[in-house]
């Protein structure tokens, strides 16, 4: 295993103190878990998005000839995958290796993950006549995602697993524009121009995510995260008419499910508010805001994520510690932190900066 002899440790330690505490066996009693739920917690826990693959050697040895939504659909290269990042950094959570176009590929859209690129669609959806491709999910439909699901929580013991969905507005603008986009022009057009349309795609979607949500936490998923991440895109008043209807129902659909339900985009700044308001959690916040302000503007009753800029990661060790430092103190002021980054881990992130950063948070004082 190439993971550092501290790591090592660190995951027989934690195995040991499962066996001999427990309650500790329990995610739902986990310090991520009880930060999203804004309960006292041990230490901040911290967790990574795009934490399995990008950075890891032992990743890309494992993808090495296998298409991305190849992986997707093999249960134990899912669980092994996602494994990978817990077992180095020794992180408080593990998230579910799989894509946000995975669902829409299993009801039948034709699309595929280009490497370098990302999603493509072959027929973009831009007409009432092309809605009839998004039909409902059914566990049947993606029966590796329950089977990776219990695998997964049968491997990780104490450490909860984080499943996760796209959210309408990011999974409509890669149906409509067939690809990823820098504008979203189509997206933009079809929303302001032809709104019953929009609407029909965007409630369609909404009950693809929601299917795909509670399949996840079905099979013994922890956490759920519904990634946002282009809708900075969007500004506050468009936000409240276009998307927010959509993403409300999802989490009221969500509620009786006893996970916590965790909210992210990216650009999200004069969004914060209305991300709250949409009824998660959490709520994740990008590196643009700084935390105290970011749980200003969300308000009571949720916990925050986030949020050092992926690209700290490159620079230096002491650049990395006093920007965390700061994340870390500032995150004080909500009622609950989880530790992460803005966004994604850049795939040219050294891993040992991660595991590194991974024990600063741990180490540092919650109050
Ligand atoms: C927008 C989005 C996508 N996918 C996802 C999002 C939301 C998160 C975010 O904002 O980054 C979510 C996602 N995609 C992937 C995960 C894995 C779990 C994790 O470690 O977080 C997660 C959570 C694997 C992936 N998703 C993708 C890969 C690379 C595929 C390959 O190797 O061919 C992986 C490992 C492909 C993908 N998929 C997507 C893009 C833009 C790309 C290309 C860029 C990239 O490489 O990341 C769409």
């Amino acid at each position: 295993m190439p993971h550092s002899p501290s790591s090592r440790r660190r995951v027989r330690a934690r195995t040991a103190g499962a066996a001999w505490h427990p309650v500790r066996v329990n995610p739902a009693e986990s310090p991520f878990v009880r930060a999203c739920r804004r309960l006292p917690v041990p230490h901040t826990p911290v967790w990574y998005m795009r934490q399995a693959g990008r950075s890891l050697p032992e990743y890309r040895a494992l993808r090495e000839g296998v298409p991305m939504l190849t992986a997707c659909a093999t249960p134990d290269l899912i669980v092994e995958i996602t494994m990978q990042p817990v077992r180095r950094h020794g992180v408080d959570a593990a998230i579910f290796f799989s894509d946000i176009v995975v669902p829409l590929k299993a009801i039948g859209v034709d699309l595929d993950i280009k490497p370098g690129v990302g999603p493509v669609v072959a027929d973009p959806i831009r007409s009432t006549d092309a809605l009839g491709a998004l039909r409902p999910i059914e566990p049947d439909d993606v029966p590796y995602v329950g089977e990776a699901v219990r695998g997964l929580v049968k491997e990780l013991g104490p450490v909860p697993l984080i499943g996760f969905a796209g959210a309408p507005f990011t999974l409509a603008s890669y149906l409509i524009e067939g690809g990823p986009s820098k504008n979203h022009d189509h997206t933009k057009a079809m929303m302001y121009g032809e709104p019953a349309l929009w609407h029909d795609l965007m409630d369609r979607l909404t009950d693809i995510t929601i299917g795909y949500l509670r399949i996840q936490a079905e099979a013994g998923a922890s956490a759920l995260q519904l990634f946002d991440s282009w809708v900075g895109a969007v500004a506050p008043d468009d936000y409240r008419a276009f998307v927010l209807p959509h993403t409300s129902r999802i989490f009221a659909a969500l509620a009786d499910l006893d996970v916590p339900r965790i909210h992210f985009g990216v650009g999200t700044g004069e969004l914060l508010g209305l991300l709250g308001e949409a009824g998660a959690d959490v709520v994740g916040v990008d590196w643009r805001v700084p935390l105290d302000r970011a749980a200003e503007r969300i308000g009571p009753g949720r916990a925050v994520q986030g949020n050092l800029d992926p690209a700290v990661l490159l620079a230096p060790w002491e650049v990395i510690e006093s920007r965390a430092r700061d994340a870390l103190e500032r995150g004080r002021a909500a009622e609950g932190h989880v530790f992460n980054l803005g966004h994604g881990v850049l795939p040219s992130t050294d891993p040992g900066a991660l595991t590194r950063l991974t024990e600063f948070v741990h180490a540092f004082p919650v109050s």
